[in-house]
């Protein structure tokens, strides 16, 4: 009678774990740059159950990292399984299977390492960075992140200063990069802030002006399951972000599958 708001995902916690077919409900949406992102909603079900095992079993550790002249608390808590470690679940290695099943040939290797990050509540984040420890910093590759738990934004943006793709209409000279236009449906795009229209809809997508070329940034709401795959130039010639938030959202954890060499 009381609310328990904890009542659903006890009752999922019972629930079997299935890892679905990759391809299943895949799509990819093109980037500018040769800059991919495949989104596959609903990969795992029973994913609020494997999200409980995951909190539980993990060994998760605060870090601290330098930042300027001070060290700071890393906003999430991590852990990371390097190429041969058992990973914490044997769904993680059967998620693993089959996006090597589904990549390996577009990818050329198998995903090696896993890397888990846990948002405990949205003051926890990530911020722009793009995975370029190692090879991400000058090849193209993929990045493949399972998202359990409460649906947090996932932003994904041009990097700043990337020179434009060759294919369309050059930007004004001296500006930074040229904005991206994207072909795919994502849920919805905006300009960051300070760049004027809060939200415009992809249809209605032309050549996003502003001073000096507003970036164009994609917005994701993954969680509970969903798989988002970063591909091609997508680490050196974009950004992604999990910005904190003042909303109430539930504690989230996102499972990085990646090849060698990239961090
Ligand atoms: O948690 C996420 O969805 C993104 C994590 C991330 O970008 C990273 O660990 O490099
Ligand atoms: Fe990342």
């Amino acid at each position: 009678m009381a609310g328990t708001p904890f009542q659903a995902s006890l009752l999922d916690t019972a629930a079997s774990v299935e890892i679905g077919p990759v391809a299943a409900g895949l799509s990819r949406r093109p980037l500018a740059g040769g800059a991919w992102v495949d989104v596959r909603r609903r990969w795992v079900t029973g994913a609020d159950s494997l999200f409980e095992r995951l909190r539980a079993e993990v060994p998760w550790r605060a870090e601290r990292r330098p930042m300027y002249d001070r060290t700071v608390d890393v906003p999430r808590l991590l852990s990371f399984y390097a190429a041969g470690e058992p990973l914490p679940d044997q769904a993680l290695d059967e998620a693993r299977r089959a996006l090597d099943q589904h990549y390996a040939a577009e990818l050329g290797e198998p995903f090696t390492t896993v890397g888990l990050a846990f948002y405990r509540d949205g003051r926890d984040s990530v911020a722009w960075h793009g995975d370029r420890l190692g090879r991400g910093s000058t090849h193209d590759t993929m990045v493949a992140i399972l998202v359990l738990g409460a649906p947090r934004t996932l932003l994904l943006r041009p990097r700043p200063g990337t020179p434009p793709a060759r294919t369309g209409s050059r930007s004004a000279p001296g500006g930074p990069a040229a904005p991206s236009l994207f072909t795919g449906d994502p849920s919805a795009i905006t300009r960051p802030p300070g760049a004027g229209a809060s939200t415009i809809s992809p249809t209605g997508l032309s050549s996003p002006s502003g001073a000096g070329g507003a970036a164009t940034t994609i917005r994701f709401e993954l969680g509970h399951g969903d798989l988002l795959v970063m591909g091609g130039s997508c680490q050196r010639t974009w950004e992604h972000a999990v910005p904190k938030t003042a909303r109430p959202v539930g504690p989230r954890i996102s499972v990085q599958f990646r090849p060698h060499d990239v961090r």
